[in-house]
């Protein structure tokens, strides 16, 4: 196969293959979507498609493969997208609007075949969910800089909605503006996040006394820059390309490794997997009492189960100050060491969700 003619020849008649297997894959997925459908099943199935995907990776290392795990993972990702949608087309609801972080990490999980319903709030996320105008929705909980997101757990503990996966995504900010200089720049629109990930860049830049303008989104400040030439907008790469802002800056962020972690949510429970995290929402009773916590901790460290997270917050139904406490651990709801002690604090804990752990 020397030619240029001959490679393409050989590329068209693989394609034909790969187009007649993908099809033939999608027929059995149909099947997949009846049986589902006829026993009321979810059709997002995260645990498997993280098995399909791990068989591949071991199988394709030991071809010696020329693909990665990465390119891998894009490909089949893709794929699962588009069976989804042939078991029962999907509509995602995100932290809109277009072009906000939380779009493009919709995006990668529920790839090109979807259907995309921004919202100007992560309340208005949670709402569509709930009213049934959405199966899944995608909402930012953390930045590996910032710290959590504060809305999104309080939702979390008056929502029934569950987190049913969570994945991390990489987070570039831009600093776009329609302006020709930083000296005509009167304003600057982001989310607050925005403006929290990039002090050090706003600092060496002159730019501390500018007004910043926190806005529910980077896209939505985006779109503002677009309108005001005195304006700029910290913001990702596609919102600045999307609404037309010219980028001044790329990779502004203070940190560079700056991550964000992502929540789906829907209204099922995941089957384990054997690599889950749990979720939960832990309303101790008397926390000012000393011990509380700690006796609470204890249980978890008995049955021998890492936490990965623990996050207070101030109390929204309690006379006083009182906290909950958001806890995230190894293992799944059905695990018998998770049951039992979720059963010795049945009135304490609320579920919020056992789901496969991110890649990060
Ligand atoms: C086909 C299924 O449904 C979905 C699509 C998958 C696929 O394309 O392989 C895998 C898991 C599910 O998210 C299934 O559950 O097997």
């Amino acid at each position: 196969m020397d030619s240029l003619e001959a490679c393409r020849d050989a590329i068209d008649a693989i394609d034909t293959e790969l187009l007649a297997l993908i099809n033939e894959r999608m027929a059995v997925v149909e099947r997949v979507g009846e049986i589902k459908n006829k026993s009321g099943a979810p059709i997002y199935r995260p645990e498997r498609e993280k098995a399909i995907l791990q068989r591949l990776e071991t199988l394709n290392a030991e071809q010696h493969g020329l693909l990665n795990a990465g390119a891998i993972e894009a490909i089949f990702l893709e794929i699962f997208a588009v069976a989804r949608n042939l078991e029962l087309p999907e509509r995602i609801v995100y932290l809109g609007p277009e072009g906000t972080f939380t779009h493009q990490a919709a995006e990668s999980r529920f790839g090109a075949m979807s259907e995309y319903l921004p919202m100007s709030t992560i309340a208005g996320v949670f709402k569509a969910l709930e009213s049934g105008r959405a199966k899944f929705g995608v909402v930012p909980i953390e930045s590996r800089q910032d710290g959590a997101v504060g809305e999104t757990l309080d939702l979390l503990a008056t929502s029934p909605m569950k987190i049913v996966a969570e994945l991390y995504m990489p987070i570039h900010m831009t600093f776009s503006t329609k302006a020709a200089h930083l000296d005509g720049i009167k304003r600057i629109y982001s989310k607050d996040k925005g403006f929290g990930q990039c002090r050090n860049f706003l600092n060496e830049h002159g730019l501390l006394n500018v007004q910043q303008i926190p806005v529910e989104s980077t896209a939505k400040a985006a779109i503002l820059a677009s309108e005001d030439p005195e304006a700029a907008a910290i913001c990702s790469h596609i919102a600045a390309k999307l609404y037309g802002v010219p980028m001044m800056f790329e990779n502004i962020e203070d940190v560079h490794d700056n991550t964000t972690r992502f929540i789906i949510l829907s209204d099922f429970k995941n089957a384990p997997s054997g690599q889950d995290k749990t979720s939960i929402l832990a309303k101790l009773k008397k926390t000012t009492r000393a011990g509380v916590l700690v006796h609470f901790l204890h249980d978890f460290d008995k049955a021998k189960i890492n936490l990965s997270k623990i996050e207070s917050r101030p109390a929204k139904s309690q006379e006083g100050f009182g906290y909950w406490f958001f806890i995230d651990f190894y293992g799944h709801i059905d695990d018998k060491n998770v049951q039992k002690i979720l059963k010795k604090h049945t009135d304490e804990v609320t579920w919020l969700g056992s789901y496969v752990e991110g890649e990060q």
